[in-house]
């Protein structure tokens, strides 16, 4: 294996520069270095700034959904200034530049949303009318879809300044990915999880991706010893189902895939109107080989069960 990444010319690795992504990029650098007994020093991580970083006002939806986190990364990895780009896969859009790849995946974190709220032990036992806060279309909808009384409020930052606006009150509560939390050392925070199927999780939840230039060899092998295989396989099974549906972040669509034997792929999916007023929900089983399919045909199925009218009024 190559080791020509050293101390003084070292593996450049590009992400996001909140807590969160810079605790994800030292755990794909730990991992790289200890997989291929690289010398310290010879991964330097390189924190770059997004758009979706740097708009933190307007939601999400608003501003041009996940590819808002990953131009400026594809950027530098196009002009070389980074060898590759660690993403949460929950950022990375269906589609992914032809002239990259996500090469490997790190073994999934728990792919659950929690619940956090100083008054309520569960959004079931919140006052009338309550306000919570999310930049998220997927959680508003399904907080909607159990208690159609509450009122959505943007709401957006990184982890710690979503947790002091709660603390501040100016929302009675808000949810996050558990896997975030973790790795942050913040689980403790939690106030409850969220179970499917009341709270379907982002498609690549929990999951940590890693990007590289195709044209890059040296760096893909490298890389591509870090994969895992199972979180790669249920990712790509969501994704596929995302792909057929909507990429855009516009809509509200959760999608989890699970192995539950050692080839057989469980998907569960569901497509909601904004206000929680409709809900369609898919759920299926196939052997790993067609779990793309599985995810494509998951997409299909929920579209032509939603309708075409809500179908154009997606995007
Ligand atoms: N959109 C921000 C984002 N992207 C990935 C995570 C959490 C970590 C993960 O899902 O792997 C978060 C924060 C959150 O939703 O709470």
């Amino acid at each position: 294996m190559s080791t020509s990444f050293t101390a003084t010319s070292p593996l450049r690795l590009g992400t996001r520069g909140s807590p969160l992504a810079l605790v994800q990029a030292n755990e794909v650098a730990d991992r790289l270095i200890a997989v291929h007994g690289l010398e310290a020093g010879a991964v330097e991580i390189v924190p770059i700034s997004t758009k979706g970083d740097r708009e933190q006002s307007r939601p999400l939806s608003e501003i041009g959904g996940k590819g808002l986190f990953a131009l400026e990364i594809e950027a530098a990895l196009r002009s070389g200034d980074i060898h590759i780009a660690v993403h949460s896969m929950k950022d990375v859009e269906t589609v992914v530049p032809a002239e990259f790849e996500i090469t490997a995946m790190l073994p999934r974190e728990d792919t659950r949303d929690v619940w956090l709220s100083p008054v309520a032990a569960h959004p079931r036992d919140l006052p009338q009318g309550a306000v919570v806060g999310t930049a998220s279309l997927r959680r508003g909808a399904q907080i909607k879809a159990m208690r159609p009384d509450v009122e959505i409020i943007n709401f957006r930052g990184n982890v710690q300044t979503r947790m002091d606006k709660l603390a501040r009150g100016e929302v009675q509560g808000t949810m996050l990915a558990l896997a975030g939390l973790k790795r942050l050392g913040l689980e403790d925070k939690a106030t409850c999880l969220l179970e499917p199927p009341e709270m379907i999780a982002a498609v690549g939840q929990g999951a940590i991706g890693i990007e590289t230039r195709k044209a890059d060899d040296d760096v893909r092998h490298l890389v591509a010893a870090l994969d895992d295989a199972d979180t790669h396989l249920c990712v790509a099974c969501e994704r596929a189902m995302l792909a057929e549906l909507d990429g855009t972040c516009r809509t509200p669509i959760g999608g989890h895939a699970v192995l539950v034997a050692d080839d057989l792929v469980k998907l569960t999916a569901v497509l909601l109107a904004e206000d929680g007023s409709q809900v369609f929900r898919y759920e299926g089983e196939a052997a790993a080989a067609d779990a793309l399919a599985m995810g494509k045909e998951a997409g299909a199925k929920l579209k032509a069960e939603a309708g075409e009218d809500f179908v154009a009024n997606m995007a």
